[in-house]
C-alpha cells in the first residue's frame, strides 16, 4: 500500500517533468516530492487533533525543502510539486489529484476570520510559477493559471488563465462549446450593452420613484422598493466566472422579491449543471446581505435554461 503510493508519487513526476532522469534521481534529487511526503505526516497529526505537532513538522518540512504546506490543507493524489521552493499553501485550501505545482506559487486567503479562505483546485490543474491564487475560489479541473498570474475570481474547467488579474486567455474546446454554443464575450458589447444596461436600470429607478409618489402612505413598500434596486446594484459585482459578465447583465437574475427585511432570488444558470453554482448562489447571498437592512436571503436556483436573449434584448433596447 505505502510502496503503491511511493510508485505512484515517481511515476506522476515521470509523466510531468521531462528532465526526470531516473528513479534514484526522483527519490534523492526533487524536494517536492519529499515535501508531500512529509505532509502526509504533518496532516495526519493534524486531522488526529495532534495540531502543534502538525505545525511542528510542516515547519520543519518548510526548513528542509523550502515548501510550506499547512498541515489543515488537503493535497489529492499524483499531485508534483516541481522545484518547489516559495510555494505556500494555506490552511482550507484542497488541491485534486494530478495537479502540477511549480516554484513559488501561493493559494492563499484573503479573509481575517477562521473560515474557509483559501483556494480549491481542482483535479488535472497546472499551476504556472509564480501564480498567486487567492481566496475561497475553485480553479476548476484542467484549468491552467500562467507563470506569474495573480487570481482572484473562480475559473471554469479547462480555462487558461494568465496575467495580473487573471484573466481568461483560452478555453479548452469542449469549454468553448459548453458556453451556451456561444463565442466568447465581444469587449465592445460588452461595454455597450453595460451602458444600455446602466440606462434602464436609471429609467426603471425613474419609474419606481414616480410609481411610489402618489402612496407615500406606505413607507414600508417604498423601503422595499428601494431595496431591491440595491440588491440589483449590489449584485452586479457577482460575475459568472464561465462567461466574465456579472449576473444582472447576462439575465441569470429572474426576480428579487423583498418581504421585510428577507429577501428571495430567484436565479438561472448560465450552463445546465454548472460546477460553480453553490459558489454563485454563495456569492449573491452575501451581496444581498450586504445590503444594509437586509437580514435573510434564500437563494433558488430554477431548473430552467438560461438563454442569452435576456442580455441581447437589452443590447437592442438602446436609443435610434
Ligand atoms: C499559461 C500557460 C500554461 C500556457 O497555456 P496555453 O494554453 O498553452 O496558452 P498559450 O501559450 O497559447 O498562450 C495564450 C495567451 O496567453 C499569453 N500567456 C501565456 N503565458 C502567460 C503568462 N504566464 N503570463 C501572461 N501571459 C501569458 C500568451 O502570450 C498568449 O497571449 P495571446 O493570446 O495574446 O497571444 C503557460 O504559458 C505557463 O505559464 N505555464 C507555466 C509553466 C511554468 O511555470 N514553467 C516554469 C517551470 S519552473
Ligand atoms: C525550469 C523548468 O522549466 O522546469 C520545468 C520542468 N522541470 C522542465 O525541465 O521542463
Amino acid at each position: 500500500m505505502v510502496f503503491d503510493r511511493l510508485r505512484e508519487d515517481i511515476q506522476a513526476i515521470f509523466s510531468k517533468d521531462p528532465a526526470a532522469r531516473s528513479t534514484v534521481e526522483v527519490l534523492f534529487c526533487y524536494p517536492g516530492l519529499h515535501a508531500l511526503w512529509i505532509h502526509r505526516r504533518a496532516h495526519w497529526l493534524w486531522s488526529h487533533g495532534l495540531k502543534f505537532w502538525g505545525r511542528l513538522v510542516s515547519h520543519i518540512n518548510r526548513f528542509l525543502t523550502g515548501i510550506e504546506i499547512h498541515p489543515g490543507a488537503t493535497i489529492g493524489r499524483r499531485v508534483v510539486i516541481d522545484h518547489g521552493m516559495g510555494i505556500v499553501i494555506g490552511e482550507t485550501a484542497e488541491v485534486g489529484d494530478d495537479v502540477l505545482i511549480y516554484m513559488g506559487v501561493v493559494l492563499g486567503g484573503t479573509a481575517l476570520e477562521n473560515v474557509k479562505r483559501h483556494p480549491s483546485i481542482e483535479a488535472g490543474v497546472t499551476l504556472g510559477s509564480g501564480a498567486i491564487v487567492l481566496g475561497p475560489i475553485i480553479i476548476g479541473k484542467g484549468a491552467k493559471v500562467g507563470a506569474g498570474s495573480v487570481v482572484v475570481r473562480s475559473v471554469p474547467p479547462g480555462a487558461t488563465v494568465v496575467g495580473v488579474p487573471g484573466r481568461i486567455a483560452g478555453l479548452d474546446r469542449g469549454m468553448e462549446e459548453e458556453i451556451a454554443g456561444e463565442v466568447l464575450p465581444d469587449p465592445v458589447l460588452r461595454v455597450a450593452s453595460r451602458l444600455l444596461e446602466r440606462q434602464n436600470q436609471f429609467e426603471e429607478r425613474l419609474r419606481l420613484i414616480e410609481q411610489a409618489q402618489p402612496a407615500p402612505a406606505s413607507p414600508s413598500v417604498q423601503k422595499e422598493l428601494i431595496w431591491e434596486l440595491q440588491i440589483r446594484d449590489a449584485l452586479r459585482e457577482v460575475i459568472d466566472p464561465e462567461v466574465g459578465l456579472d449576473i444582472i447583465d447576462l439575465g441569470l437574475v429572474k426576480a428579487v422579491r423583498v418581504k421585510g427585511t428577507s429577501v428571495e432570488i430567484d436565479l438561472v444558470l448560465a450552463c445546465s449543471g454548472c460546477p460553480l453554482s453553490d459558489h454563485l448562489s454563495e456569492q449573491v447571498k452575501l451581496k444581498a446581505l450586504g445590503v444594509n437592512g437586509i437580514e435573510h436571503v434564500t437563494v433558488n436556483v430554477l431548473n430552467e435554461p438560461w438563454r442569452r436573449d435576456g442580455a441581447k434584448k437589452r443590447e437592442n433596447t438602446g436609443p435610434g
